[in-house]
């Protein structure tokens, strides 16, 4: 049973409502008069529901960080049975200490096909990551490969929060908060803890996982860009309230300090028949992302391609950062256009949402869609040999990139690997080669 009751909610095209606005206060009520009035825990709350509050960040932190969401459900959180290990599967955390930092680049082929029945959840796969769960610093990157739905059983991640990537195969995200439908080209969030169940929209279904344990990703400051551009907050999709009132097992896994412990309840935790507050989950269509770059000479740093940070303690340096590779006008006059050559202190995660990727040659052992590439710290990369020789002979006439949706994740810490990202059958051998051939043209 569900439904849908808040007046700022709009319908998309696909059908689901939602409530828009990035770290807005909202507020769903599936059935009127679920939501109480001028307080948040009265004596009794309305219609016999459990009031409760989940806590994205500390009490005390300042207001424009703070978040936090009410939620009015049928049962409190609270009435669950002991929760008891199971399995990880291909999914690990930091601290990654099974692997050596690895300064080569490195770049993968996409995840072989996994076997028949894995949902979404049994299909993660983590390449590697930094930082300590237990403190709640660094990020994980994992890619997902899934041929079934979640049922009876719902996931929820005390470790962090989850910025899923599709790059094949839309999904369906059921969340206390209510429904999410994620397309290759969006990107979905699910907050710290919150429980959701991952149904595919088809068949199969792909893609890519940022699991942050630092602080919850904002939108990057805008400076002298002004008031407006990069990813404008009005285009973030919170859910609006939709409960499941079934009883019987559903299972409930729940990623606690690198490992997986699961509990069977004799309910459905999506139970939330009403809340507000401003920690929700949301989507974002990459499509929307307002594009700022030169429109006179050089290639800008990527950072003016920020979708989301993740702010450290330290100003100006993310624990990671979403950044996106969207269609986009080149205009620069006596510029090498793509990418320049560079080695950064940070450490980058590439992945390929759809065709290609301006500073990669596509195609077959290239940089192709649900593959990725890692350049860890000061790790020399740029341009690949084929994309120098091309660009540098380029007539530069005003040019639009428009054949590919590259992401990145970049982050303040060197990647290391999980094992079976170091030794997997998919990692491509002869990386190197595509910086090989750069002939030396010095002449005096
Ligand atoms: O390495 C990459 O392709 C990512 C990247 C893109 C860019 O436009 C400038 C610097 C950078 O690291
Ligand atoms: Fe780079």
């Amino acid at each position: 049973m569900s439904g849908t009751g808040n007046e700022q909610a709009r319908k998309t095209a696909e059908g689901l409502a939602y409530s828009a606005g990035f770290g807005n206060e909202h507020s769903s009520e599936a059935v009127p008069g679920a939501l109480p009035e001028g307080r948040n825990s009265p004596q009794r709350a309305p219609l016999g529901l459990y009031a409760e509050q989940l806590s994205g960040t500390a009490f005390t932190e300042p207001r424009h960080s703070n978040r936090r969401s009410w939620l009015y459900r049928i049962r409190p959180s609270a009435a669950h049975p002991q929760f008891t290990r199971t399995g990880n599967g291909h999914l690990a955390s930091a601290p990654f200490t099974d692997a050596v930092p690895d300064p080569n680049r490195l770049r993968w082929n996409p995840l072989p096909e996994p076997p028949a029945g894995t949902d979404f959840l049994a299909g993660l796969w983590t390449l590697g990551g930094n930082g300590d769960v237990t403190q709640r610093t660094g990020m994980a990157v994992h890619l997902y490969a899934a041929n079934a739905s979640m049922t009876d059983r719902v996931f929820s991640d005390s470790d962090g929060e989850l910025l899923i990537v599709p790059e094949s195969g839309g999904l369906l995200l059921r969340t206390e908060f209510g429904l999410l439908r994620a397309e290759p080209g969006h990107v979905a969030l699910i907050p710290r803890g919150v429980r959701f169940r991952v149904e595919l929209l088809g068949p199969t279904a792909r893609g890519y996982v940022c699991e942050n344990y630092g602080q919850p990703f904002v939108l990057p400051e805008l400076g002298p860009i002004g008031a407006n551009g990069l990813a404008n907050a009005r285009d973030f999709l919170a859910p609006v309230a939709a409960y499941e009132d079934t009883e019987g097992p559903v299972e409930v896994v729940n990623k606690f300090c690198g490992n997986l412990w699961t509990a069977t309840y004799d309910h459905s935790p999506l139970d939330v028949v009403a809340w507000h507050g401003n920690l929700v989950p949301y989507v974002y269509d990459l499509r929307r992302f307002n594009v700022i770059g030169s429109i006179s000479y050089d290639h800008p740093d990527p950072s003016v391609f920020t979708v989301l940070t993740s702010p450290s303690d330290t100003p100006g340096l993310a624990g990671v950062d979403f950044v996106v590779f969207a269609p986009r006008w080149l205009v620069g006059e006596d510029t090498f256009r793509p990418p320049y050559f560079h080695r950064n202190v940070m450490s980058e995660y590439m992945g390929l949402i759809e065709g290609a990727y301006d500073a990669k040659t596509a195609g077959e052992g290239g940089f192709v869609p649900g593959g990725g590439s890692l350049h860890n710290m000061m790790s020399a990369h740029g341009p690949d040999r084929e994309t120098f020789e091309r660009a540098s002979a380029a007539e530069l006439k005003p040019q639009k990139v428009d054949d590919g949706l590259a992401f990145m994740f970049e982050t303040r810490w060197p990647v290391t690997l999980t094992p079976h990202a170091a030794g997997a059958d998919h990692l491509q051998t002869g990386y190197d080669g595509v910086w090989q051939g750069l002939q030396r043209h010095f002449r005096r």
